[in-house]
């Protein structure tokens, strides 16, 4: 379980980035966090592994305060994956990905059937281990991105706009990829978008954000698209402009725009069943 306690973030120039947010991660659980820029998504993401240091509050995994961790060794069992990919440049595809673990001590050859195993999963052919990352695709750089922070193994994924630079179609199929790999692995994941239908189809948790990481709305995606507390969520999502409605497809209750178009699927996506999520108003 990730546990924000309170936590506020004051930069040296006196940017208030996050203001006194408050959260708790249920282990298992897609938590997706949605908000314009600068609202404060990704500064909440690294508190988790470090990267940036709460000014007030703590950060808990599992009941311990990371700060009492070494930032080090914390970042290598929590995975990261970023925007860009972050990948580098001078190394295969496959040392990318086998990166981690071996300065975790795995050893060369474990690591690298682990490599390729999580190559076939993130959907790339095993053709393409030796290439680097500027001889692939940008939702190929993506999907590596993905299988290099599964590589140790975590237990925990943060994902900051993994998914943002790519075109619309290869972003369905990412997108796909993952729902794949958090209905086989059941990680926690916290992730960051500001794409209204991106955390509607992925989180069975959204958090609409608004400046300073104030929570707007908690809710599942059908609880926020009908019911928005407020006009400043209401505008945010767009469900005035969209007419957003409830029908059945296949069985299940989808939310359809009013082009007909399907928005999200609801309710019963497996990990949220048991977990009652309360709405919550800033
Ligand atoms: N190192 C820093 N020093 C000063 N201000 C910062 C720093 N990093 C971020 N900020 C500011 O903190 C606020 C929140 O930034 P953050 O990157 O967390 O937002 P975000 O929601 O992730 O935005 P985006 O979607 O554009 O990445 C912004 O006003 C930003 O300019």
């Amino acid at each position: 379980m990730i546990r924000f306690d309170h936590v506020s973030k004051r930069f040296d120039d006196g940017t208030v980035a996050v203001d006194d947010f408050d959260l708790e991660v249920e282990s298992h659980r897609l938590v997706v966090l949605l908000g314009s820029s600068g609202c404060g998504k990704t500064t909440l993401l690294r508190m988790v592994n470090r990267m940036v240091e709460p000014s007030e509050g703590r950060l808990l995994i599992d009941g311990v305060d990371v700060a009492t961790v070494d930032p080090v060794k914390l970042r290598r069992r929590i995975g990261y994956v970023m925007q860009s990919g972050g990948l580098l440049p001078h190394r295969t595809v496959i040392d990318n990905i086998a990166t981690v673990p071996r300065l975790s001590g795995t050893s060369r050859a474990a690591t690298r059937t682990r490599a390729m195993d999580l190559l076939e999963r993130v959907g790339l052919d095993s053709s393409l281990a030796r290439r680097y990352p500027t001889q692939l695709s940008g939702g190929q750089r993506q999907r590596v991105g993905v299988a290099r922070a599964l590589a140790a193994n975590p237990d925990i994924l943060l994902m900051d706009e993994p998914f943002g630079a790519v075109d619309p179609v290869v972003r369905a199929d990412l997108q796909q990829g993952l729902l794949q790999i958090q209905a086989d692995l059941a990680k926690t994941i916290v992730f960051v978008t500001h794409d209204v239908d991106e955390a509607f189809l992925l989180g069975d948790d959204v958090l609409v954000l608004r400046r300073g990481a104030h929570v707007a709305q908690r809710g599942r995606p059908d609880d926020i698209l009908l019911h928005p507390v407020d006009d400043f969520v209401s505008s945010f999502i767009g469900g005035d402009r969209r007419s957003l409605h409830v029908e059945r497809h296949d069985d299940h209750p989808t939310v359809v725009d009013a082009g007909g178009r399907l928005v999200g699927r609801l309710a019963d996506q497996p990990t949220a069943a048991s977990h009652p999520i309360v709405r919550e108003n800033s």
